[in-house]
């Protein structure tokens, strides 16, 4: 009995999505997946973001053998392009298909530049449990080996499996899931340049199927408290980058500007230069600036206070979201308040 009720629960499930295949829509915005090269054996040196949506989908026509697939082309750009009008406007197009009933989930395909920061800008407003997969490609759709048919067919795979709801925004390249939120890109031209160094990747894609192992404890999607589907626009805030001979040129430019923000990628465990820079940023925060300290190292916790005493100078830490992530997180996080303890709550939510 036990037995024939799990069975029916299980099927259930199963059948939430109605039945047949996953109903997936493709969100085409640029990159090498859709960039074409001299020749065969141009990998680097070609031109991103070329070919259009329905190229892409009818060079994979394995893909209906895995879902119902429709295309959509957002913009067409190489992701170094990316900015927040693209992001806002991305965001708000998967808001409004994912809250249709005939959208079981999203793949977006994409530059690989900056996968890592739209994965994990969508992660912290997407509104749905519904999969969300980024993916993109090393080599041009033209290339010996291309990476993008194989990495759109799991990608798309992936979208459409029950394994991924609820788990967040999700990027998925050379067989593997990765979280958006810790995920980064590792090299600047070989296929397997996706990493989540040390904390790990979720699971992999094999033989049709994706298999998960972990996930992420931090908020996102549908359970996180930010919204932009009121936004027009996202407030600045900008990076500055610690080395030796540091001087507070940056800060300063950043702050006259306008910033509403600044991300000081330090040194070490998010070190800032004394005497040149703590007094600049001391400065910009007297200005209503907020500071997080984060760090340029790439893994590990910048952690509050110790020498840093964060509680005088009123900074915020990113814990361990690298410089790029901690400034998307920060501008969401200005959107709703500039309390500085508010902050800081969000940085160790998300
Ligand atoms: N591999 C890639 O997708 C890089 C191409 C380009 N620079 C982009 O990010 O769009």
């Amino acid at each position: 009995m036990g037995t024939l009720f799990a069975l029916l629960i299980s099927l259930d499930v199963a059948n939430a999505r109605g039945p047949g295949l996953p109903n997936v829509m493709v969100l085409a915005t640029g990159g090498t997946i859709a960039g074409t090269g001299a020749s065969s054996t141009t990998v680097v040196g070609y031109t991103a973001a070329t070919v259009g949506i329905d190229t892409l989908l009818n060079a994979v026509p394995e893909l209906k053998t895995v879902a119902n697939v429709k295309g959509e082309q957002v913009f067409q750009i190489a992701s170094e392009n990316m900015n927040n009008d693209y992001w806002l406007k991305l965001a708000k197009r998967v808001n409004a298909l994912l809250a249709q009933d005939d959208v079981d989930g999203i793949v977006i395909t994409h530059g690989t530049d900056t996968i890592e920061e739209t994965s994990y800008f969508l992660d912290l407003v997407v509104k749905s449990r519904k999969p969300v997969v980024i993916v993109g490609a090393m080599r041009p759709s033209t290339a010996i080996s291309a990476d993008g048919p194989i990495n759109l067919f799991n990608a798309v795979i992936l979208a459409g499996s029950e394994e991924a709801v609820g788990k967040g925004v999700l990027v998925a390249l050379n067989d593997q899931i990765n979280a958006a939120r810790e995920v980064t890109k590792n090299n600047t031209s070989t296929a397997d340049t996706f990493r989540t160094p040390e904390l790990g990747f979720l699971g992999y894609m094999q033989g049709n199927k994706p298999y998960f192992y972990r996930q992420s404890t931090r908020r996102h999607t549908a359970d996180s408290e930010f919204d932009v589907s009121n936004l027009e626009t996202l407030p600045q805030v900008d990076i500055v980058y610690g080395y030796a001979n540091m001087n507070r040129v940056a800060v300063d430019a950043f702050v006259a500007a306008g910033a509403k923000g600044i991300v000081h990628a330090g040194v070490g465990d998010g070190s800032l230069a004394r005497p040149a820079v703590e007094p600049a940023l001391d400065e910009a925060r007297k200005k209503g600036v907020v500071i997080v300290r984060s760090s340029r190292v790439g893994n590990g916790i910048v952690a509050r206070n110790g020498e840093a005493k964060d509680d005088e100078h009123d900074f915020v830490v990113s814990d361990t979201l690298n410089p790029q992530k901690a400034r998307i997180l920060l501008m969401l996080a200005l959107t709703k308040t500039s309390d500085t303890k508010e902050i800081q709550r969000m940085f160790y939510t998300y």
